[in-house]
């Protein structure tokens, strides 16, 4: 509940803030006692000068209520416009403005994050000069909104030693003939990409995507372009045991048809808020089927390490065994598994690897569970052949219309997560499945 008082009066701080380009903003309550935001200041600093500084600080430095977790936190989206959103941040503390009809008909009929505003921030930032500041503070806004560090790659413990033992294939420009391509012939001498209809072509090099980073993540704003891209898109067209991606040693370049996952996200993807299971993810796009949608990122931990931790519920256990053997029987994946099972990994005593997204993350921390979802999760090797530490990915299960929410199945066995009192927690599913099994775990 936002209460829109001054700061005398109550210290609770309203900040405004409207997305590039568009009549949507957000609503955030900044509340934190003694504390100022680093990233307001830094914003001030940019944009307005040193003198703007100290107003920030103040107007972070309010004494509230004590919010666990960051400084900031939100309370509500706003879906009116801002007389200027173009480029601008609009900090307005405790005058909320009511909506007038007019901007009511503006209003899009989204209301969450643009994580593709997200990406564009996240891109400009690298490629651009003065266009990064804006794209990167309202990026920094959302990131610490949200309580989060939004990060689009893995990042690892510090105990944590990735194999490198792993040779890659020596083929030239990108991969083109599935028989002289090491990573092709792992994945049983073919590539695991291809074409929308699953029709493969002999001229692979004629049907190279073209690499859609900076540029077009612009124009995903306005979901640009995206229909066609996705009918020229590769796709995993059935889940497999695991796929050989080519990777850091291979001789091939990155926009080899074998790297699908590493080519970043193609969709405007946008985190909203449902009405009983918190954030979750849609697109503003057509997804076909077979899409990739994005990886899961995070810490990669060793799993032991993370046993104490109070909030799991951004944490994903890599256990490409179960999910190669298809969710106790939920799925079917094609593939004999046993050759790809390390003789070590089948004694009880096995590290295992889990992704820890609760600090730091991409959208795929947002994407709840569903018992019947439309992506799935691929487990896929590159720069090293270690199933325990495989990249996680998801792609689409179906064609997905645009707002439709994207889920996935969590995986969890039933009675299997136990808390800190060694008793077993439940926790009950609001996927709304026909066949939901009404619990996640
Ligand atoms: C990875 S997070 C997903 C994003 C989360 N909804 C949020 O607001 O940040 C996993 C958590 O989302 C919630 N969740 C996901 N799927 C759910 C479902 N089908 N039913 C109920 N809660 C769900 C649970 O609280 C779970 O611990």
């Amino acid at each position: 509940m936002i209460r829109h008082t001054s700061k005398e009066e109550d210290p609770t701080l309203i900040l405004k803030f409207a997305y590039r380009g568009t009549k949507q903003g957000l609503l955030v309550v900044v509340a934190s006692k003694g504390q100022h935001w680093k990233g307001e200041e830094e914003h001030a600093k940019l944009n307005e000068g040193p003198d703007s500084v100290k107003k920030y600080k103040e107007a972070a430095t309010v004494e509230g209520p004590s919010y666990t977790k960051g400084m900031v936190r939100i309370q509500a989206w706003m879906e009116s416009a801002e007389e200027d959103t173009e480029n601008r941040l609009v900090p307005d503390q405790g005058k909320k403005k009511e909506k007038s009809a007019e901007e009511s008909k503006t209003t899009k009929p989204s209301n969450g994050i643009g994580m593709g505003n997200m990406i564009w921030a996240e891109k400009t930032r690298e490629d651009r000069g003065s266009r990064d500041l804006t794209g990167r503070m309202m990026f920094g806004y959302e990131l610490l909104m949200l309580d989060f560090v939004y990060q689009k790659s893995m990042q690892f413990a510090n105990n944590l030693k990735l194999p490198t033992n792993c040779l890659g294939c020596q083929c030239k420009g990108g991969c083109s003939n599935p028989r002289a391509c090491a990573c092709a012939q792992l994945n049983g001498n073919d590539f695991p990409y291809v074409q929308r209809d699953g029709g493969r072509s002999a001229d692979w090099e004629r049907m190279l995507l073209p690499p859609r980073f900076a540029e077009d993540v612009g124009e995903a704003l306005h979901c640009v372009n995206f229909a066609k891209a996705g009918e020229r898109e590769r796709k995993l067209i059935e889940a497999k045991s695991v796929v050989f991606e080519c990777g850091p040693n291979c001789g091939c370049n990155v926009s080899c048809v074998n790297r699908i996952s590493q080519q970043g996200i193609k969709y405007h993807l946008e985190v909203f808020r449902t009405p009983s299971k918190g954030w979750g993810v849609r697109s503003w796009d057509t997804i076909p089927s077979g899409a990739p949608i994005c990886e899961y990122t995070g810490i990669l931990t060793k799993t032991d390490d993370m046993d104490n931790i109070a909030d799991n519920s951004y944490i994903f256990e890599i256990d490409c065994l179960q999910t190669m053997k298809g969710l106790d029987g939920r799925e079917t994946r094609p593939g004999d598994v046993s050759s790809l099972i390390n003789l070590d990994d089948k004694r009880s005593e096995v590290v295992e690897y889990c992704i820890d997204a609760g600090s730091v993350g991409n959208v795929a921390r947002f994407i709840n569970h569903s018992c019947q979802p439309n992506l799935f999760v691929q487990c896929i090797l590159s720069s090293h052949h270690d199933m325990k530490m495989a990249k996680v990915m998801l792609f689409a299960a179906d064609t997905i219309p645009p707002l439709e929410e994207l889920t996935y199945d969590y995986g969890y066995a039933l009675d299997s997560v136990v808390g800190a009192d060694g008793k077993v927690v439940k926790m009950p599913c609001h996927c709304g499945a026909v066949d939901c099994r009404k619990w996640l775990y």
